[in-house]
């Protein structure tokens, strides 16, 4: 079951407009919707595919486990449908709502537009355990390689996809032991960390302090899609350890090189999301069309 663009054409032609004027509006209310369904795209698609298991309400469903329990957004893709299905009953998945919906919150940060190609069903299976596919900010960039080959993504994908963090913030909470009890050097601070970004992030985020304060994941540019990103991690100012070691690890830092520059960060993100947005797609019985984005049919 491949996607393709326009494949809402006859079905439902209006499919696409009514997900980006949905995502617009609660944008201009809450700008924080447009990172929040970016990452909850990517946090489906790592998880049983892209199948909208992300959305599915219940005990020990995906929703309910570490990874996610930050995402936000969800009432967006709900308004999305509800909308859809007044429109084009039993026609649109929430897959693709959601695939549509971090295409065009990219857009509204002022980042690339690119095609979605379209034809996603919606999964019936949406388990916590599974989501220990997703990447941890402490592992290593072999450990983060093999999760995304893992997917079909190579290590340019990886770093491309990592800059989807040009937008949206980080709980202190998944960053502060690098500012005060990171364990492999003496002094118990990250020595990655440019010593004059540290006072910085110290303030953003006191010892023993609010560990859900936000902070800006792209330092002076959170709300932007730029490359800005891939500078601060140049710049030995990212805040994620994860974030950070793209550009530690020799491996690796050629990539972010390539990208320092915003046409071919912009050229790459939308090839990249692309192969991202077609991981393990369902077909046959093992999808449906959703009526309700939180529950199975
Ligand atoms: C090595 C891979 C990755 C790791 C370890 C990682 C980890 C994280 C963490 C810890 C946060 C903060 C969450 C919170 O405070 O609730 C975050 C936020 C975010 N991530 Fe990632 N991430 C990765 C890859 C990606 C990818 C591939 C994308 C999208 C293409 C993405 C998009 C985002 C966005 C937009 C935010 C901000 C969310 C918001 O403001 O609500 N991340 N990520
Ligand atoms: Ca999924
Ligand atoms: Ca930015």
């Amino acid at each position: 079951q491949a996607t393709r663009v326009g494949f809402y054409s006859k079905s439902c032609p209006r499919a696409e407009s009514i997900v980006r004027s949905t995502v617009q509006t609660h944008f201009q209310s809450n700008p924080t919707v447009a990172p929040g369904l970016l990452r909850m795209h990517f946090h489906d698609c790592f998880v049983q595919g892209c199948d909208a298991s992300v959305l599915i309400n219940g005990p020990n469903t995906e929703k309910t486990a570490g990874p996610n329990l930050g995402l936000r957004g969800y009432e967006v893709i709900d308004d999305a449908k509800t909308k859809l299905e007044a429109a084009c009953p039993g026609v649109v998945s929430c897959a693709d709502i959601l695939a549509f919906a971090a295409r065009d919150s990219v857009v509204l940060t002022n980042g690339p537009n690119w095609q979605v190609p379209t034809g996603r069903k919606d999964g019936r299976v949406s388990l916590a355990s599974a989501t220990t596919d997703l990447p941890g900010f402490t592992e290593s960039i072999d450990a983060q390689k093999k999760k995304f080959s893992a997917k079909g993504l190579n290590a340019q994908d990886l770093v491309t996809l990592v800059g989807g963090h040009t937008i949206g913030t980080s709980a202190c909470q998944f960053f502060q032991y690098r500012l005060y009890n990171f364990t492999t050097t003496g002094n118990g601070t990250d020595p990655t960390i440019n010593p004059s970004f540290l006072p910085q992030l110290r303030a953003l985020c006191p010892q023993n302090g609010d560990a859900t304060r936000r902070v800006g994941l792209d330092t002076g540019s959170q709300n932007r899609f730029d490359s800005s990103f891939f500078s601060n991690l140049r710049n030995g100012r990212g805040v994620l350890e994860s974030d950070q070691k793209l550009w530690t690890d020799a491996s690796i830092r050629s990539f972010v090189q390539s990208l320092l520059g915003s046409n071919a960060f912009n050229v790459q993100f939308g090839k990249s999301m692309v192969k991202m947005s077609n991981i393990g797609l369902k077909s046959g019985t093992q999808g449906e069309i959703r009526k309700v984005c939180s529950r199975i049919n």
